[in-house]
């Protein structure tokens, strides 16, 4: 018999919702390994996501990114944290099927002021918060689709959050 290897937890959510700080904190307090699928995207590329988006486009990026998130949901036990574009491919709107899912929830004006002017996130380049508006507005109904639960970060630290991560999966 095989062993049932999954995430305890996969956190999705837009930029600056604090999944990939909160999946860390949560790892910590569960003993578990953290993953995060841009991590893993730059360490097999040698490249820093905002290079690979300017020197092979976004739509190589959501190939390579497809690809991480099937391998490290087959993969990995600990607590595993997305990119805030990946939910948006169908395969992994499938793959996520039956996994627990944390929505990490924000709202515009703080997910705007988190990520703030950092070049690391190419999709905010320009106008951050108009970009981020349009991003919250059009993945917002594919975040709650694939969530299993759904956590408010405005007002929160990244302890709290975890926190209350934990008392949910008892
Ligand atoms: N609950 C929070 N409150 C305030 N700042 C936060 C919170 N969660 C994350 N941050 C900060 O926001 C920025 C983005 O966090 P990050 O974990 O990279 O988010 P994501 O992986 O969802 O894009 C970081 O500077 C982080 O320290
Ligand atoms: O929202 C997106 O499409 C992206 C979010 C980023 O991850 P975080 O959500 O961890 O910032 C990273 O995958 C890439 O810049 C694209
Ligand atoms: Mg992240």
């Amino acid at each position: 018999m095989t062993a049932d290897v999954r995430p305890v937890v996969v956190l999705v959510g837009p930029p600056g919702a604090g999944k990939s700080t909160v999946a860390a904190l949560l790892a910590e307090s569960l003993g578990v390994e953290v993953r995060d699928t841009d991590t893993d995207i730059e360490t097999a590329t040698g490249t820093p996501i905002a290079d690979l988006f300017v020197t092979h486009g976004e739509a190589h990026f959501r190939a390579l990114e497809v690809d991480a998130v099937a391998t490290a949901l087959g993969e990995h036990r600990g607590v595993l944290a997305l990119g805030g574009g990946a939910v948006m491919r169908d395969e992994t709107q499938a793959a996520l099927r039956g996994h627990t899912v944390v929505f990490l929830d924000v709202g515009l004006a703080e997910a705007a002021s988190r990520v703030g002017l950092s070049s690391a996130r190419p999709l905010l380049l320009g106008n951050v918060r108009s970009q981020m508006k349009a991003l919250l507005d059009s993945r917002r109904p594919t975040y709650e689709a694939v969530a299993t639960h759904v956590i408010s970060t405005d007002g929160r630290t990244p302890t709290e959050v975890a926190e209350e991560i934990l008392t949910l999966l008892g």
